[in-house]
């Protein structure tokens, strides 16, 4: 709730996962290491293991029986009262670790362990950690089951500990769907704790802002209803009042951290700005000396960024700007290869490095021809090298042939990154494959099958949440493959997958399948409910079916023409820091720049707005109903995932799997299992076999995407 109030800067935290890590506690991996957290072995042996959870607080505690000192590198005055925590990334830390997702929770619990106790320490009122949100109710249950019984038994070990460090505990969100014992556990620690005042606690769990806001305004309704308000009365306060983040004295976090690390990357230019002016004013203020500045941590770099520079300004202006504060050695206007054109933003490089923290200080901010240009240190510049012409030339033939050349749509001139080879264009639809005849002929049997394939994992594996969840049954093989005793696996794949060609992989049989899916589909039109499913497989089959027509190899090859740009810049470009920049720059020629001289408070606000877009992209799929459903649907897969990705002997799987596609292959029995079904295979196949349907939400998802 609070990010709907403030610009909150983010911070990337490694993990911070020491030596101690608590899956080494699990006797099921490690048997010879039981100390610290300890993994009961009840039941039946793969289930239990990460699902009986004790823990033993003899090695760190959430408070702190030693103190951590306060950093010498920290002002104790410029500290936050209220730090806020998301806690993802559990996952993903496991994963490179190869190990379960369970594990990664659990480590999640010692990370949380340290951050109480330097709070604890270090003066900090509030901590509130995002452990569980309405959203992640969708995961497998048995993750979920998982999580609660974390959750209880976490919090339940260390009341003594909470009430001897005068530690509060308060738990925000939606409490009626935790279990009772749960339930019951918060209602006793909360009053346990409750006089508690060195630090505050807060645990949202099953929480989100949107529930927040809900049961905010389901509760004013309420007081509305029952006369104690006044309609006319309603303001902002009379709602925040209401919000479950404000059980605390500092209820707006000061600091936001995400564990994964990840970053908010498309900040506001002008929030930039104004963040580095607030950090030098506050500096100012508290007579913080050089040695102390933040502008130390540039001290080995000599590059400032410059961004928001008007377009029609050239190196020459450039350093006369810079040239105030020093001696500038280097000036890079980013240009646009083709058109010549500045992108409006540049690399300076002065001789004496402390002339950096001079621009930053003066210039950021400053307005120049209208504008209002944001100046900031750069941490590792690293200059690029001009390329000759020719290396240019090979590397936009590698890539292959730019499609939208080939449609007579491409502005991009000089400056594509892809071939214009008016022969190579005319005798290839696909780009590298140029060798094969194209037009009209195996368009989609090639290079299109090979990017389905869920295995070829260099396709752009999506990385967002809800796709990440929805490709784990495919990475599922994959991963598979880096356990023990690969070779073994891969036998028994091979030879599964080699049992089942005629089945699930042929070509034929999988147009032929398509065929008859379609046919079948033609009747579906009549049953109410099944249209849309129907029009849906119908454009699949015309695009299977139509190769003649151009329409589907049209649509395709934009979507193969927009998926390929984006591989395109993720490999040249994205990954460098001269892409964020460039990203922010669309973004600043975008804003208001009157903004600047806003009341704080609104200014804040509109800043707010802008800067949680991005997020909001990135934690809210398009359609969250489709992929709630998508994510129920894998529900199954995922709670095998879940369990017994790294224990479950790998041909057990591959029966089960197998006995799966048998069933997939007998006959419907109604018309509503056939399409439940059509919908379970999508994820069960996990090698491209029927991934069109995948692939084709996909796509339509890429493209309603907003482009960048
Ligand atoms: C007592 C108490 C509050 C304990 C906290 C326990 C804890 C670490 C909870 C986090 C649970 C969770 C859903 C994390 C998201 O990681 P993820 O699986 O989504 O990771 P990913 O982002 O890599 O997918």
């Amino acid at each position: 709730m609070f990010s709907l109030r403030l610009p909150i800067p983010l911070v990337k935290t490694p993990p911070s996962f020491s030596s101690y890590s608590p899956y080494y506690h699990c006797p099921f991996h490690h048997p010879s290491q039981t100390r610290g957290l300890i993994v009961s072995k009840r039941g039946s042996a793969t289930a239990k293991c990460h699902a009986d959870v004790t823990l033993r607080h003899d090695r760190v505690s959430f408070a702190g029986e030693s103190p951590d000192p306060f950093p010498a590198e920290l002002a104790a005055e410029m500290m936050p009262k209220h730090v806020a925590v998301i806690m993802d990334g559990n996952g993903r830390w496991a994963k490179v670790k190869g190990l379960p997702p369970s594990a990664g929770h659990q480590a999640g619990v010692q990370s949380l362990r340290r951050m109480v106790r330097l709070c604890s320490s270090w003066g900090i009122k509030v901590l509130t950690v995002f452990a569980f949100s309405t959203d992640n109710w969708v995961r497998p249950k048995l993750e979920v089951d998982f999580l609660m019984r974390l959750f209880e038994t976490t919090i339940n070990s260390e009341v003594q500990a909470f009430k001897r460090e005068g530690i509060q505990i308060s738990v925000i969100g939606d409490s009626s769907k935790l279990p009772e014992s749960l339930k019951r556990m918060i209602v006793s620690v909360e009053e346990d704790t409750k006089h508690n005042s060195r630090l505050q606690l807060i645990v949202a769990l099953s929480y989100s802002g949107k529930y927040d806001v809900v049961q905010a305004c389901k509760s004013v309704a309420k007081k509305v209803k029952d006369d104690h308000l006044h309609l006319d009365d309603i303001n902002e306060n009379i709602i925040e009042q209401e919000l479950e983040t404000n059980c605390t004295e500092f209820p707006y976090p000061d600091l936001l951290i995400r564990t994964s690390g990840e970053l908010r990357r498309e900040m506001n230019p002008l929030t930039l700005v104004k963040r580095t002016q607030n950090i030098n004013a506050r500096e100012a203020a508290l007579g913080i000396g050089e040695q102390a500045s933040w502008h130390t941590k540039y001290k080995d770099s000599a590059y400032v960024f410059v961004g928001g520079i008007p377009f029609d300004l050239t190196e020459g202006d450039l350093l006369a700007v810079f040239a105030q504060y020093g001696e500038v050695v280097d000036v890079n206007l980013v240009r646009d290869k083709g058109t010549g054109k500045s992108k409006g933003f540049a690399f300076l490089a002065y001789e004496d490095q402390r002339s950096t923290n001079l621009a930053v200080d003066n210039l950021n901010g400053a307005q120049v021809l209208g504008r209002i240009i944001r100046v900031d240190h750069v941490d590792k510049y690293k200059k690029k090298e001009e390329e000759d012409e020719e290396t240019e030339r090979q590397k936009r033939e590698a890539r292959g042939v730019c499609r939208a050349f080939q449609r007579g749509e491409c502005t991009r001139g000089a400056s594509c990154k892809f071939s214009h080879d008016e022969q190579r264009a005319a005798n290839t639809g696909w780009g590298r494959e140029e060798d094969k005849p194209k037009w009209g002929h195996d368009k989609f049997e090639g290079p299109k099958k090979e990017r389905r394939s869920g295995n070829n994992q260099s396709n752009h594996i999506p990385e967002t949440r809800d796709r990440d969840s929805r490709t784990r049954a495919r990475n599922f093989d994959a991963e598979l493959d880096n356990q023990p005793k690969k070779s073994d696996r891969r036998e028994t794949a091979k030879r599964w997958h080699d049992n089942n060609d005629d089945k699930f992989e042929g070509r034929e049989n999988n147009s032929r399948r398509e065929e008859n899916r379609s046919r079948r589909h033609e009747d579906d039109d009549k049953f109410e409910g099944r249209e849309n499913n129907s029009r849906r497989e119908d454009k699949r089959s015309r695009r299977h079916e139509d190769d003649d027509k151009f329409e589907g190899r049209e649509n395709n090859s934009k979507r193969e023409e927009k998926r390929s740009r984006r591989h395109g810049d993720d490999e040249f470009e994205h990954k460098s820091r001269e892409d964020g920049y460039r990203r922010e720059e669309k973004g600043s020629r975008m804003d208001d720049y009157d903004g600047m001289e806003l009341e704080p408070k609104d200014q804040r606000r509109r800043e707010d707005k802008r800067s949680i877009k991005p997020d909001d992209v990135e934690f809210e799929p398009k359609s969250r109903d489709s992929d709630i459903r998508e994510d129920k649907k894998s529900r199954r897969r995922d709670d095998d995932d879940f369990l017994s990705k790294s224990r479950e002997p790998h041909s057990n799987r591959e029966d089960m799997r197998s006995r799966k596609h048998g069933e997939d292959e007998s006959a419907p029995k109604s018309r509503e299992n056939y399409a439940r079904k059509q919908d379970d295979r999508s994820y069960r196949n996990d090698s491209g076999r029927t991934e069109s349907k995948e692939r084709y939400d996909f796509d339509r998802r890429e493209e309603k995407r907003p482009r960048r």
